[in-house]
């Protein structure tokens, strides 16, 4: 994600942030919980109630957005849902061109991922690049029998033949504008944020 604005989790709907950095609030928390909710659901219908299923989230804001979602599963249905986490950093198409960044974590739940379906989570889904390196990722721990995507935010803008299964929100956005999503476990707010764009 992209962390340039800040916003308080219920700040004013489609509108203006709640402090002076600049930005437009596009989801609040009330909005993003309303999304886990519906995405949660939808996983429900296009899995068959969850059967052998697995919630793999991409660091950094993937792996606390698949655990909201496995615990809301969880809590409609009345069972477990496995879900952990998969980092793609040493699987980046950009890995050469300098920078180093952290790994992530890895932790895939008992069963692994062989014949199971897994679906994918991320916080927001831009030129595809981070679920590509996903897929790579993935498949160096195992054969799923299906890969699902799921996503908070899908912005447009692909440079790979990738699309999510479940998306909370489809913003449009132009490429000089950035999308910063703000989770609670990370961020301290939940929240998701439009910055820059045409001055
Ligand atoms: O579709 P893409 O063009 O790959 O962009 C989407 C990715 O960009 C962000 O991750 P980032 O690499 O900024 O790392 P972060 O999750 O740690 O913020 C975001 O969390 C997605 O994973
Ligand atoms: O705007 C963007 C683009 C990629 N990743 C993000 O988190 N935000």
């Amino acid at each position: 994600m992209d962390s340039r604005a800040l916003s308080r989790p219920d700040g004013p709907p489609g509108g203006g942030t709640t402090d002076d950095r600049p930005g437009k609030q596009v989801l609040s928390g009330a909005d993003i919980a309303r999304v886990i909710d519906r995405i949660a659901h939808q996983i429900l219908e296009k899995t068959r109630g969850g059967a052998n299923t697995v919630l793999l989230g991409i660091p950094s804001r993937g792996v606390p957005l698949a655990r909201r979602l496995a615990e809301r599963i969880s809590a409609f249905e009345g069972f477990a849902m496995p879900h952990g986490s998969l980092d793609v950093t040493l699987y980046r198409d950009d890995l050469r061109r300098g920078g180093t960044r952290p790994l992530g974590p890895t932790d895939v739940p008992d069963g692994g991922v062989d014949d199971r379906r897994v679906v994918l989570v991320d916080d927001v889904l831009y030129s595809g690049r981070t679920v590509r390196a996903a897929l790579n990722a993935l498949y160096d721990l195992g054969r799923p029998s299906q890969v699902q995507l799921a996503v908070l935010v899908d912005r447009g803008h692909r440079e790979l033949p990738i699309r999510a299964d479940y998306v909370g929100k489809n913003l449009p956005t132009s490429t000089t504008e950035s999308v910063a999503v703000h989770l609670s476990e990370v961020d301290g707010v939940d929240a998701v944020i439009l910055t820059g764009g045409a001055s």
